[in-house]
């Protein structure tokens, strides 16, 4: 027997393979209860029952070998040995939802027909069971001849056994006449192999059919998820605050410790002005990103992600797009780089360029420090109607203005530029699960770390920059700091072009390195005033404080309105060279979101003025 190096998951969409893969290797792949989940294949160590390692590969999920988007290309290429430089796995592991047999068992079929070694992992057993299904796995053995086990990946079931199968897995000979048997030849065996390993089957699913007869009711569902979006604003707010505040008065108090500890200096100044003002003005809002994406978490592993994708496909047909745009433009809340590589799961390659161009106006999580600080300074914490605090409602307002100025792009690109048919929306339904706890945990773990990486790498890093620019060269008798130093007078010169949408010279200083990530925005105002600052007490005082004293409410206004559209990280505009293969797409996104952001902001800003805000 020759001794297998590599092996692949296969399978269809949400089979549970990323969930395989984490377990079998240690990983930490990102699972979610819908389709489309991985994009971009993944390696690790899996070692076997004799010790030896091998290369496991976590691949996109797919229907077929003959791939319509660019995420099953990856599939199909690693499968058949044709990515560069890389041979095929020696052994594919099929990852079959058991819950949904027969229609995982069609593209079962045809990798099976390639001949290679191969092993079925007869996944989520648990679901069938629940579902009231009894599979006899070795019936499907026998129909598929290759080795089946059963396996529950989120619960490490099955795990031994599977990973003996791949060290065990014979060689086999390609199945001479499979080049001929259609799609539709192979549904009807995969119907036919399904009823036979199903022993028995009691409809339990009564009670998850009534839920989505309301979730998914064209009135009822949006509605149910417009409420539902409400309360995550409300709660990003309300659960929140306790915990900023403390955060807050640990920095502060941090702030003075330094300011009591060392004699005056400019490292002292570095320290309290750059570091403890700068970047803690962002570290202040881990809570809340935490709270916002332990509501994401919780809606992507219990299923209703795809339900809310489905009740959105009517609107997004409505600007001319499908209901495949949602999951990606989905994942921008929290970041618009993944976002923008789950476009890859789209078909349709119009469909996924106007994806890609307005993924940046969904509110990615880096804007919420921005919005809380100025929220937090200049819109009352007060109650407008019972349990409806007006903080989390303009927060509300401000994600939507993002959600309906991308629409309206969409809405314009479709009939121009990328212009183009809407194409239907084919997404599965997950079954309906209990988020696992754990599961949940490591989700909100893992986020709450690259927030923190982010602010002790690039947003430090960036900050201490313009704490330089800003400290240097120093200011004389009876100068401003601000006015002297390098960061001043190039703000100074942006200005002008700001100053009609209502900005002022630190707001025009801000919107720079912000470019760069946007929390920078909070820790470059933050450093700015801590600079500007004359008086020793001025210096303890909080970014809220600072700001409601300089900025009027139309300032503030037009400032989150900026922030809504203005283009988003450079790294965002490098992603999408990348996905789009050239710098005219990006370009062009860059020009349109800087033009919408300006416009968004001067209207703001003048309409404030005019109302008397
Ligand atoms: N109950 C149960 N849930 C599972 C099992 N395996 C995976 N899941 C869940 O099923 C969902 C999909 O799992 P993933 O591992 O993301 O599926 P995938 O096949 O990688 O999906 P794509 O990357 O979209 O192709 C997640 O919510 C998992 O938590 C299982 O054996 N039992
Ligand atoms: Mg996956």
């Amino acid at each position: 027997m020759t001794r297998h190096r590599s092996a692949a998951l296969v399978g269809n969409p949400n089979a549970g393979k990323s969930a395989l893969f984490n377990a079998l290797t240690g990983a930490r792949q990102k699972i979610a209860n819908y389709p489309g989940v991985t994009v971009e294949r993944k390696s690790g160590r899996l070692v076997l029952p004799d010790g030896q390692p091998i290369e496991l590969t976590d691949l996109p999920g797919s229907y077929g070998l003959h791939a319509t988007s660019p995420d099953e290309e990856v599939t199909a290429k690693v499968i058949l040995g044709k990515h560069e430089g890389e041979a095929s796995p020696d052994v594919l592991v099929i990852v079959l939802d058991a819950s949904n047999l027969e229609q995982h068992l069609v593209f079962a079929q045809e990798v099976i027909a390639l001949g290679k070694p191969t092993v079925v992992a007869l996944n989520m057993i648990d679901l069938a069971e629940r579902d009231g299904l009894v599979i006899d796995p070795r019936a499907l053995e026998q129909a598929l001849r290759v080795p089946v086990i059963p396996t529950v990946a989120v619960r490490r079931r099955g795990l031994a056994e599977l990973s003996a199968a791949i060290e065990a897995a014979p060689e086999r000979a390609p199945e001479p006449q499979h080049a001929h048997i259609t799609q539709t030849e192979r549904r009807v065996t995969a119907h036919a192999i399904a009823d036979a390993a199903i022993v028995s089957e009691t409809a339990t699913h009564a009670l998850h059919a009534r839920l989505d007869r309301v979730l998914l009711n064209p009135w009822f569902g949006p509605a149910i998820f417009l409420a539902l979006m409400f309360v995550v604003f409300q709660a990003v707010f309300a659960w929140a605050d306790p915990f900023v505040g403390a955060l807050e008065d640990t920095a502060a108090a941090m702030g003075n410790a330094v300011q009591a500890a060392l004699p005056e200096s400019l490292l002292r100044d570095f320290l309290v002005d750059g570091v403890i003002n700068g970047v803690g003005s962002v570290v202040v809002f881990l809570p809340q990103i935490i709270i916002l994406f332990f509501f994401i978490l919780v809606m992507e592993a219990s299923g209703y992600m795809a339900r809310a994708a489905f009740i959105m496909d009517r609107l997004m047909a409505f600007v001319g797009l499908s209901g495949r745009s949602f999951i990606p433009l989905l994942s921008s809340f929290a970041c618009a780089i993944p976002g923008i590589m789950a476009t890859r799961s789209i078909t349709d390659p119009k469909d996924r360029l106007t994806t890609i161009l307005i993924a940046p106006l969904m509110t990615c999580s880096a804007r919420l420090p921005v919005y809380a600080v100025i929220i937090a300074a200049f819109i009352p914490n007060r109650t407008v109607g019972p349990g409806i605090g007006l903080q989390g409602l303009v927060l509300f307002a401000l994600f939507l203005a993002g959600i309906v100025g991308a629409m309206v792009v969409a809405l314009i690109l479709r009939r121009s530029v990328t212009k183009g048919k809407a194409s239907g929306f084919i997404m599965e339904m997950p079954k309906y699960q209990l988020p696992r706890i754990k599961d949940l945990a490591i989700g909100l773990m893992q986020r709450a770390w690259i927030f923190l990486r982010r602010a002790g790498t690039i947003i430090f890093t960036i900050t201490v920059v313009l704490w330089m620019l800003l400290s240097f060269p120093r200011a004389g008798e009876g100068q401003s700091q601000l006015e002297v130093s390098i960061a001043g007078r190039i703000a100074s010169g942006l200005e002008v072009v700001v100053r009609p949408i209502g900005f002022n010279h630190e707001m025009a200083l801000a919107i720079i390195p912000a470019m760069a990530a946007r929390e920078v925005a909070v820790s470059a105002l933050a450093t700015t005033y801590a600079v500007g600052a004359t008086d020793e007490d001025a210096q303890a005082m909080e970014l809220g404080d600072r700001l409601k004293s300089r900025w009027t409410l139309p300032m503030a206004l037009a400032f989150l309105a900026w922030f809504v559209f203005a283009p988003q990280c450079l790294s965002t505009i490098a992603v999408a060279r990348r996905e789009t293969n050239g710098w005219k797409w990006p370009v062009f996104m860059l020009a349109y979101l800087f033009a919408m952001a300006y416009v968004a902001a001067g209207v703001t800003y003048w309409t404030a003025v005019w109302a008397g805000l």
